[in-house]
């Protein structure tokens, strides 16, 4: 059955598989990793060592081909006795000079021995799930780990690999197997007695718990996908008022082009930054106006989509185009909000707006400072606006104001990875706790009229959060049966 799909099972591959584990390229240490029964034989050919080694001992080595005995390298041998190494198999490792020739002869040598083939994409890492290492769940995050470029990612991937996500999953497996073991045992037995009252009702209320639980996860806001995957900070905003100018500032490189044309920038033009610890990608768009040109028209089609796919859009505002009259400024920017973008005005939702926009009044260079510094009083009294910062991208005064704002923003979309329950890191997580979710609506729906449909509500959402972490096994469910009510005694 499906619920067998995932099970743990202690496949232990006849073949021995060998990879460069460190990263391509000169380095100073390269690491290549061995893992398989023929791992000893391997030591034993190409480092010469014949008696039983001393496991998880870094020892200096001579490092030779195996069958013309030249020496290839001299560098450190490891020795990971199974099942105490990452695979759970017989493993060694090779720290090796990180010279590509070098690299070359030691993975040639391997490749020559009987019985061991180079390693394919992630295969010591399926090898370590067979084995019960990992969770599927510790394996994503330890692929995020590797992925990971800013610190908030590594903190929550690191997490998610120590087993925490895997672990609130693993708890909730359990408690449903715990319900589905008491329903079914009340379906078998309840006739001869053999079932306490209220068994029923446990249920009934560890279910809704369940739920509610679940359900609670599942309101995130998506905060820890969004960290993993980048969150999407749009720039938008009329033509000329420095959009890409904003862009190249805050990365730090001319990546898009600035010019005193209006409608330089057509195209949506994407980098990659680390803001305090949190990754983002920032899109420039082309600047919002009518036009006769399809070119153009097709750069602000693309514009006004990118927007509504934003998890925050920074509408960047020429401030000289500001009424001189600071009283006048809200109503004024409000007006534009719902001019260039509608669907983030106010209007739209006054929620919404506040928090998925950032108004950047740029060029305040050009603004005299008694009125920028009145103007900014007034917005301060105008809670129905998004915040705003005035900028200046030429000279970069308040730059760092606006990144304050921009990073406590951003950390907001992403939360923090290390307080608080663990967070859903992945849409599959998402997508099978929404089916669990809805399965055991199945139980409510059918308590009452067929108990076996009911349980099969149960079944199905312990199906689905085994899908996430990989783990589930029928037997556990009869071991609960047993235990919980001793029958047969
Ligand atoms: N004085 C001043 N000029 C600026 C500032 N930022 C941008 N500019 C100028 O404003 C003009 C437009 O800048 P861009 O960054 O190309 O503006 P944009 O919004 O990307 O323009 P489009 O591509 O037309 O949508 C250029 O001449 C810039 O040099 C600023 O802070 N102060």
């Amino acid at each position: 059955t499906e619920a067998y799909l995932y099970s743990q099972s202690s496949v232990c591959d006849a073949e021995t598989i060998f990879a460069l584990s460190s990263g391509h390229g000169r380095c100073g240490v390269a690491v290549v990793r061995v893992s398989g029964p023929a791992s000893s034989m391997v030591l034993r050919n190409m480092a010469g060592l014949t008696q039983a080694l001393p496991p998880r001992t870094a020892l200096l080595r001579r490092i030779t081909d195996p069958q013309s005995k030249e020496l290839l390298d001299r560098g450190l041998v490891l020795w990971f006795k199974g099942p105490h190494s990452f695979t759970g198999e017989d493993s060694a490792e090779f720290h090796i000079h990180g010279g590509p020739a070098v690299i070359t002869a030691v993975l040639q040598a391997l490749g020559s021995l009987e019985g061991v083939r180079p390693a394919e994409a992630g295969e010591f890492t399926r090898r370590a799930f067979h084995a019960g290492k990992l969770g599927l769940t510790e394996v994503e995050g330890l692929g995020d780990l590797i992925h990971a470029e800013t610190e908030a990612q590594r903190r929550q991937a690191l997490r998610q690999m120590d087993g925490e996500l895997g672990r609130l999953y693993q708890d909730w497996s359990y408690r449903l197997k715990r319900c589905l073991a008491h329903v079914e045992a009340f379906i078998d037995f309840s006739e001869d007695e053999l079932i306490e009252d209220g068994v029923l009702n446990q249920v009934d209320s560890s279910v809704c718990q369940l739920e509610t639980e679940i359900e609670r996860h599942l309101k995130d806001e998506r905060r820890g996908e969004r960290l993993r995957t980048g969150v999407q900070v749009v720039i938008a905003g009329a033509t000329n008022a420095g959009k890409s100018s904003l862009l190249n500032t805050l990365c730090q490189r001319p990546a898009a082009i600035v010019s005193p044309i209006a409608g330089t920038t057509r195209d949506i033009v994407e980098t990659s930054l680390d803001i305090g610890g949190f990754p983002v990608l920032l899109s420039d768009t082309a600047g919002l106006r009518d036009s006769s040109d399809s070119v153009e028209r097709e750069g602000v089609r693309r514009a006004r989509q990118r927007v509504e796919q934003a998890d925050l859009t920074l509408v960047v505002v020429d401030s000289t185009q500001l009424p001189p009259d600071p009283q006048l400024v809200p109503a004024f920017l409000q007006e534009h909000l719902s001019t260039v973008l509608p669907s983030l005005s106010p209007e739209a939702g006054m929620k919404a707006a506040s928090d998925r926009v950032l108004l950047v009044l740029n060029k305040s260079d050009l603004v005299p400072e008694e009125q920028r510094e009145r103007t900014e009083g007034e917005l301060r009294e105008s809670p129905g606006l998004p915040p705003a910062c005035f900028l200046s991208c030429y000279t970069s005064t308040g730059l760092e104001d606006f990144l304050t704002v921009l990073q406590s923003r951003v950390k907001t979309l992403c939360g923090d990875p290390l307080s608080g329950a663990p967070s859903l890191t992945q849409a599959r997580h998402r997508a099978h706790l929404q089916q669990s979710v809805q399965a055991l609506n199945q139980y409510h729906q059918y308590r009452d009229q067929d108990l076996a449909l009911a349980a099969e509500g149960v079944r199905l959402a312990l199906t689905h959060l085994g899908r996430i972490t990989g783990r589930v096994g029928a037997e556990e469910i009869l071991d609960i049966i047993f235990r919980d009510f001793c029958i047969g005694k």
